[in-house]
């Protein structure tokens, strides 16, 4: 019966890399369309390798991955797969972040990776009945220079791109180092989040908060572990894009059954459940909402209250979300739990 309820409700996805969407199978298919080879025999052998224990070994696979996205209609192709299935899932409207520097840095120019992916979202749009916007983030791990520039060739699509955020290896690299870059995003009229309290701690979500004056946190489980932080979080409504099969596979939990979102939520938290990187993780969006309904015992209050939180903190416009939450409510009538 839950299951029936997470299938029909319209949702949001706000935190999904759409490199991280992609699955073996097209990998291998644009791998041979662009004379690439892989380090992996096969399909399963590289299924195999996806076993990580901390988000670097991920994020070492994850750029290999997609070294092989080459051309525009690469791009297309990614982007495409990833809405037909988010539709399958009965999603609404999609936030996608994009990893721009994971392509300019291997010579493909940054109007390639945004015209293929701005192309699908409008076909999507057009064909599916899904919205998705793209939301830049900036790679942690290289230097604020770096981000100047990504931005700056940004500007000329500003049209495209909703917003920006910041990703890659947490541990090290503070949000206070993106300081400026952030600074000037917002002066553009982006829109503004950051992965924090992923494997880093608490001060980060406070840094992303306060200094880089993002509006979402993305994953933000760490701030748990201080109670000020919390109570902040939840006066201000502030959303968190928790994503509970990343978490389990990259051992930022050790069990399911463990995972702090029902006290996150208990505690009044804005909590969305998300996907992150759906290919390398398991589960897209409905099995994400599947597999923490199951390991903590969520019922359909707790379910409609996530998929209800992703919505609210989406960047729909408020008639689309007044849509979504009429069809909530005739979803929830007509399975009547
Ligand atoms: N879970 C994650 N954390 C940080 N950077 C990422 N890039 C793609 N997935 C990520
Ligand atoms: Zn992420």
């Amino acid at each position: 019966m839950i299951e029936t309820l997470i299938t029909r409700l319209p949702k949001c996805e706000l935190h999904i890399h759409i490199e991280g969407s992609l699955e073996p199978e097209l990998m291998f298919a644009l791998a041979r369309r662009n004379g690439i080879s892989l380090p992996y025999a096969s399909v399963e052998a590289l299924r195999r390798a996806y076993r990580f224990s901390k988000l670097q070994d991920f994020l070492d696979i994850y750029y290999q991955g997609m070294s092989v996205l080459i051309t525009e209609q690469d791009f297309y192709d990614l982007a495409w797969a990833y809405l037909e299935r988010a539709r399958a899932d009965n999603l609404v409207h999609v936030e996608m972040f994009f990893d721009p520097q994971g392509h300019t840095s291997r010579g493909v120019a940054f109007s390639t990776v945004i015209n293929g992916l701005h192309r699908a979202i409008v076909d999507a749009e057009k064909t599916l009945g899904i919205r998705a916007s793209l939301i830049m983030c900036f790679l942690r791990h290289l230097d604020e220079a770096d981000a100047e520039k990504t931005l700056d060739a940004a500007l000329p699509f500003r049209d495209r791109i909703v917003g920006v955020g910041l990703d890659s290896s947490e541990a090290g690299h503070p949000p206070s180092k993106f300081k400026r870059v952030f600074n000037r995003a917002r002066e553009a009229g982006f829109f503004l989040s950051a992965h924090a309290g992923e494997e880093g701690p608490p001060e980060y979500i406070w840094e992303a908060l306060d200094v880089l004056g993002v509006a979402r946190i993305d994953h933000g489980i760490r701030s748990m572990e201080d109670q000020v932080l919390v109570g902040r979080l939840a006066r201000d409504k502030t959303a968190l894009t928790v994503c509970p099969l990343s978490n389990l596979r990259l051992k930022v939990v050790d069990d399911l059954a463990k995972h702090p979102l029902r006290r996150m939520l208990d505690k009044g938290l804005m909590v969305t459940v998300n996907s992150d990187d759906p290919a390398y993780f398991g589960g897209y969006v409905n099995q994400n909402l599947r597999a923490v309904s199951d390991a903590l015992g969520l019922g359909r209050d707790e379910i409609v209250a996530i998929v209800r939180n992703g919505i609210e903190a989406s960047l729909m416009t408020a008639d689309e979300k007044s849509k979504a939450f009429a069809e909530i409510e005739r979803v929830v009538d007509e399975v009547n739990l």
